[in-house]
Parts: C-alpha cells; structure tokens; sequence
C-alpha cells in the first residue's frame, strides 16, 4: 500500500494538473480512472506513481511529464506509459515489440551539406543504463560513485580516436564547465524538469564527462541517464559522425553490460528515449522557412521531426540556429532513425533552396 501522505500530494497534484492548460502528454493520458487504478501501486523499489509524475504535476510546460523511476515502473504503471509511448513515438502500441538493434550499413549515408551553407553541426546520441542499477530518483551515493568508477576506468581502455580523459563534475571549475555547456559538449546543471523528478540526488556526486582529444567523441555518466554517448562535430557530415558513434557503442558494450528489454528495447529514464534510444541532429541555419517558426514546426513535423533551440531542449534559437533530429526512437531501427533524420533534413533543405 502506498501512504496516506503520498496519496494525499498525489490527489492535489492531479487536481491542480486537471484545472491547469498544460500541454502535456501526462495530462492527456492521466484520466482519473488511469489515476484511480494505479495510486496505490508500488514498484519493488517502493516507486510510487507519484515518483513518476512528478516532474508534470510541478512543470505544467512539459511535452511529456513522466519519467520511470525504475525500469519496473513501465510495467507497474503501463496503463500511463503504453498511452504516451504510442502518441510520443508514432503509433508503438502496447502489444508492439520495438525491433533488435541494427546499426544498419553506415556506408549509405553522406554528407547533409557539402558545400557548407546550411548545417552548422552534426551530432548523434544514445543512450545506455548500466545492467545492476535503477534510475537516478533510487539510487544511493554509493552507487553513483561505484558507477562512476566503472565507466571512466571502462573507457580509459578506448582507443585510436576515441582515446580521451574523464573528467568529474566534481572539482570541476565554473568556468570550464560554462564553458563546455556554451560550447555544446556537456550537460546544463539544474535541469528543472530533472529536477522535480528526483533525479539530481546528490549532485554533483558521480556525474562527469569523458571525450577525447578533438571532442568529437563524448559520453556524459549520471546525468539524465546512466549513460549517453555522443559523435559531434562542425559541419554536416553525418556518415562520419554516425560511424564514429556506432564504433564507440559496438566498443563499449564490450566492456559494460546495458540493460535490455524485449519489448521497450534499450532502457531510458524517459519514455521519450526508449529502443534505439538515438537522437541525431544537425544545428542549421534556415532563414526563408524559419522566418515563420510555426511554418518550419509544421514542415518539421511532417517528416517526423523536432525543432528544439541552440541550446537543447527547452531553450530559443540563438541567431536563428535550430536543432532539428529525428522525434521517435522507438518502432524502428537504428539505422531507420538516422534515415529519418537525414530524409527530412535534406528535404527541409530543398525546400529553403526553392523559397
Ligand atoms: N547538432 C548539434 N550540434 C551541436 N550541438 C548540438 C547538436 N545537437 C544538440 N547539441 C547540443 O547538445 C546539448 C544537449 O542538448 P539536449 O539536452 O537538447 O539533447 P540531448 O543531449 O540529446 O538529450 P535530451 O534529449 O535528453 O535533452 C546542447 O548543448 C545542444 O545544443
Ligand atoms: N530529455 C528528455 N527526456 N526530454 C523529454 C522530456 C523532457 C521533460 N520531462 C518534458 O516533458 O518536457
């Protein structure tokens, strides 16, 4: 049984959610018969479904709203997740099993902007949790430091181009981390929506960046999740950025057991992030069609797109820079998310040229 107190939040929290005008995937799918059926459920970690809504319930301007505290949590409270899973990642129903990995053949992609007019950068990311461990909201400073300790000695074995150092957020300066964040390298600090959902515990105890020497090979350790690994670079290059990555992860997973499921495929604090878990966007300039932002959502979203600001998720275009990546990662192949990407890119590419 879960507590009275929590019950209690729980009920004013989604009460207020109800009279509020969020947009949220979470207030779509929270009917008070889902709420109803699932308050008094509890993961065998004690999450609550109030752990998982949370960060909804206290930012009524997220996109989505619902992070899984463990990775039992989408089995638990399915009656929420399935709902927001299929309208977030086009359609993956609750009987639909998201495909194996395949990276597919890293030859077939190129260059997005050879001669160099549009795409400022090209980055691909994914994700990993480390087999062993729950997601940040449940675990205890112990874990974060053992987890640390495993993923930089792991990764000083890389070699060749992904040969780098890690560097805790711990001693970090200031100054150098602004100036990684300000450069697109790592993670911004006080994510609030992070935040409400219990997963800055700690901070900045067992979090940190490893890259190598040209910082086109990053992976960041406890932030949102245990693990995201990350290709960048200037220019829009995407085969090279792709293939870096995928050279990294067949590494990697080597040497680190990531947690797996049948179903959801590779698993991810949010739901947003499940199966593939890949996010590959460019940075790119598009005047004519972002002259009107809701034109470019539109046209965005018809190849299956997300427009977000220079400085990631939840932040504005600065001189009229845009991160555009593929929007679901979950249905469908790695390669197939790239291609979607790459697709709708060279599309919205054309279009600006015929403005
Ligand atoms: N193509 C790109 N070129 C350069 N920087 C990029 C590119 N795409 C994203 N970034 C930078 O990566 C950083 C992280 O962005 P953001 O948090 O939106 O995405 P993410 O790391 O994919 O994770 P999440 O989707 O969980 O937020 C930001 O600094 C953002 O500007
Ligand atoms: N980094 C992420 N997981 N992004 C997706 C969702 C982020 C935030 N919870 C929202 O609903 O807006």
């Amino acid at each position: 049984m879960v507590d009275a107190a929590t019950i209690e939040k729980m009920e004013a929290g989604f009460a207020k959610l109800q009279a509020s005008d969020s947009k949220s995937l979470l207030k779509k799918y929270l009917t008070k018969e889902v709420f109803d059926a699932l308050k008094n459920k509890k993961t065998s970690f004690g999450s609550t479904l109030l752990d998982c809504i949370q960060s909804g319930l206290e930012n009524f301007d997220s996109g989505v709203g619902i992070y899984a505290p463990d990775a039992e949590a989408y089995t638990v409270f399915a009656d929420l997740f399935d709902p927001i899973i299929e309208d977030y990642h086009n359609g993956f129903k609750k009987d639909d099993k998201h495909p194996p990995k395949n990276w597919g053949d890293v030859e077939t992609l190129g260059n997005l902007d050879a001669a160099g007019e549009f795409i400022v950068s090209t980055r691909v990311r994914c994700g990993r949790s480390m087999e062993g461990y729950p997601f940040n909201p449940c675990l205890t400073e112990a874990q974060y430091k053992e987890m640390e300790d495993k993923v930089s000695a792991t990764l000083s074995g890389l070699e060749g181009e992904l040969k780098g150092t890690f560097y805790p957020l711990t001693g970090m300066s200031k100054e150098v981390q602004q100036k990684l964040i300000d450069d697109h390298f790592l993670f911004k600090e006080g994510d609030r929506f992070l935040q409400a959902a219990n997963a800055c515990r700690f901070w900045p105890t067992g979090r940190g960046i490893y890259h190598n020497e040209n910082k086109t090979f990053l992976v960041w350790c406890n932030e949102e999740d245990h693990l995201r690994l990350i290709s960048m670079q200037m220019g829009g290059d995407l085969k090279q950025v792709y293939k870096r990555l995928v050279t990294a992860v067949n590494d990697i997973e080597k040497r680190i057991p990531f947690s797996h499921n049948d179903r959801l495929g590779f698993l991810t604090f949010c739901p947003t992030n499940l199966g593939t878990t890949v996010r590959a966007s460019v940075h790119i300039k598009l005047p004519k069609l972002a002259a009107d932002k809701a034109k470019l959502e539109e046209v965005a979203s018809k190849y299956h797109l997300q427009v977000r600001g220079t400085r990631g998720e939840h932040t504005e275009a600065e001189g009229g820079v845009y991160d555009i990546s593929n929007k679901r990662r979950m249905g469908l192949t790695e390669y197939d998310a790239v291609k979607e990407m790459y697709d709708g890119i060279a599309e919205l590419i054309k279009i600006e040229k015929s403005l």
